[in-house]
């Protein structure tokens, strides 16, 4: 049975990056997936977009929706103070399965929580099943189209406060355009885009900052 693209990816960082060492994971998936297989990693380029709102917020609790294999889940948990934790959400089994190897070969497991099963049934159990107060940072990376539902559904759940932020990957490409519309229409949220390209490729794309008034 031939092996997926993304156990392909997991072997060639289990064989070529440093145990323990998250940057040594997330540069190793880059240069399989900038030199050998394309695959939807967040990337360098707008990486370095998540680790700044992630260096500027400090969140306590962060949710990310869509982990695949990890790359992103890695990139922010590498930068949680002590304590904090990063709630990711995969429905995929397989994926998950990937993504949990990967954040224990980079060392951040104990800050990393693997959610398995589709975002909007997991949103609606933050609080009582997995203690959730507030989310201090939502990173959105799952299916286009659930971007804006999604949203509605963290405000329905009293999951964002004020000050809470929203990154969204892929706003160009492939895009997210019913949550531009809902989002920057909406007076709840302070927006900000940060033009960029498609992970590995010379692709338009941009993430989109969104921070809850309240
Ligand atoms: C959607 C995927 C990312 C993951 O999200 C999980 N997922 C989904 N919906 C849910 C849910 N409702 N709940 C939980 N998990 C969920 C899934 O299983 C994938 O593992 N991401 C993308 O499709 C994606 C695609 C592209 C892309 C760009 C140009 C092209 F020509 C082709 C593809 C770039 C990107 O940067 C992406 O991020
Ligand atoms: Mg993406």
């Amino acid at each position: 049975m031939n092996q997926s693209k993304e156990q392909r990816i997991l072997n060639f960082v289990l064989q070529n990056a440093v145990r323990g060492d998250p940057c040594s994971v997330v540069d190793t998936i880059d240069k399989y997936c900038s030199q050998k297989e394309w695959a939807m990693n967040v990337g360098c380029e707008k990486g370095l977009i998540l680790d700044k709102t992630v260096e500027e917020i400090k969140p306590s609790v962060v949710l990310e929706l869509g982990t695949y294999c990890g790359y992103s889940a890695i990139r922010i948990a590498r930068l949680l103070k002590a304590g904090a934790r990063l709630l990711t959400v995969e429905f995929n089994p397989e994926f998950a399965a990937i993504a949990k190897q990967m954040i224990e070969f980079a060392g951040v497991q104990d800050k990393v929580n693997i959610l398995e099963g589709p975002s909007e049934e997991i949103i609606p159990q933050l609080k009582k099943k997995y203690e959730v107060d507030t989310l201090d940072f939502v990173f959105l990376d799952h299916w286009k189209d659930r971007y804006s539902p999604d949203t509605i559904l963290l405000q329905e759940c009293n999951l964002l406060r004020k000050g809470s932020v929203l990154l969204a990957d892929n706003v160009i490409c492939p895009g997210a355009p019913e949550f531009l519309k809902y989002i920057r229409n909406n007076p709840s949220f302070q927006c900000t885009n940060y033009p960029a390209h498609l992970e590995y490729m010379e692709v338009q794309d941009a993430m989109e900052k969104a921070v809850f008034l309240g």
